[in-house]
């Protein structure tokens, strides 16, 4: 994961076609998230890794709901949301799931991402009845990802809008051994540049639902950076 520039993230809610998966799969991204806010049921994640799955890919659940929980993946990314209101969100689910699933957890596999919601009107931040923080909340949030929780991924969220790029690179310039993943808005070739640039790994995910082609240019956009 510390050589990985690129991820897509599918929505197991979402329609995409056999063709379009097929072109996801094969364009050199470094890895494909199952994941999403709402709508996600088993039977969904199942079908859309089975497709995945024909191809090389590494493929990573994104753990939302405890009903679409399953084998199969090659790693397992768990949510922590510091900035919600709700202890819920951050602990609570987590600490029922791994009561009911310690015993077949691989934590080589498992990875806890600490998430920083940003954008307001997301679903995911009403979902999680988030605040927005202020920049330094932000980075006191990142230090606390690194030095108290030591979570390997510590990701910016603004799912569904372009970011600021300037608290991007200044989360970025305080983190030393917690990944810094950025997603939200990345709709072409500038933006995946841009902050990719300020983060270590961009994960874009709607834009593939809204224009295919550009959002699929995204990958050679941050794999020719040096
Ligand atoms: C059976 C087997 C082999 C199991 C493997 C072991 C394993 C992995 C066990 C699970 C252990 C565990 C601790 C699970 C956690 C369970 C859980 C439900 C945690 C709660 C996660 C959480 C905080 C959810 C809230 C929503 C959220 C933050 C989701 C994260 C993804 C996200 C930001 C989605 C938004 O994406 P976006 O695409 O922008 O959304 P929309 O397009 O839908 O708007
Ligand atoms: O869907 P977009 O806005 O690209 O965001 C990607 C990802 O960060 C969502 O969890
Ligand atoms: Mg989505």
């Amino acid at each position: 994961m510390n050589e990985w520039k690129h991820i897509f993230k599918l929505d197991p809610a979402k329609e995409i076609s056999e063709e379009q998966l097929e072109m996801i799969c094969e364009s050199g991204t470094d890895a494909i998230i199952v994941g999403g806010t709402d709508n996600i049921t088993l039977d969904g994640v199942l079908e859309l890794l089975s497709r995945i799955r024909r191809f090389t890919v590494p493929c990573i659940l994104e753990v939302s709901t405890m009903d679409a929980i399953t084998p199969g993946f090659d790693y397992y990314y768990i949510p922590m949301v510091m900035n919600s209101t709700e202890k819920k969100w951050m602990m609570d689910i987590q600490h029922q799931a791994i009561k009911a699933y310690k015993d077949i957890m691989d934590w080589n596999e498992i990875f806890v991402e600490g998430y920083c919601i940003l954008n307001k009107d997301s679903k995911v931040f009403k979902h999680t009845n988030s605040v927005i923080p202020d920049d330094e909340d932000v980075i006191a949030y990142a230090h606390m990802a690194e030095h108290v929780f030591h979570l390997p991924i510590f990701y910016i969220e603004y799912s569904g809008k372009y970011g600021d790029t300037e608290l991007v690179k200044k989360v970025k310039d305080q983190l030393n051994n917690t990944l810094l993943f950025y997603g939200g808005g990345i709709e072409n070739n500038f933006q995946a540049r841009e902050m990719k640039e300020h983060s270590d790994i961009i994960v874009v995910g709607n834009s593939l639902y809204k224009d295919f082609k550009k959002a699929l240019k995204t990958v050679k956009a941050v794999k020719d950076m040096e």
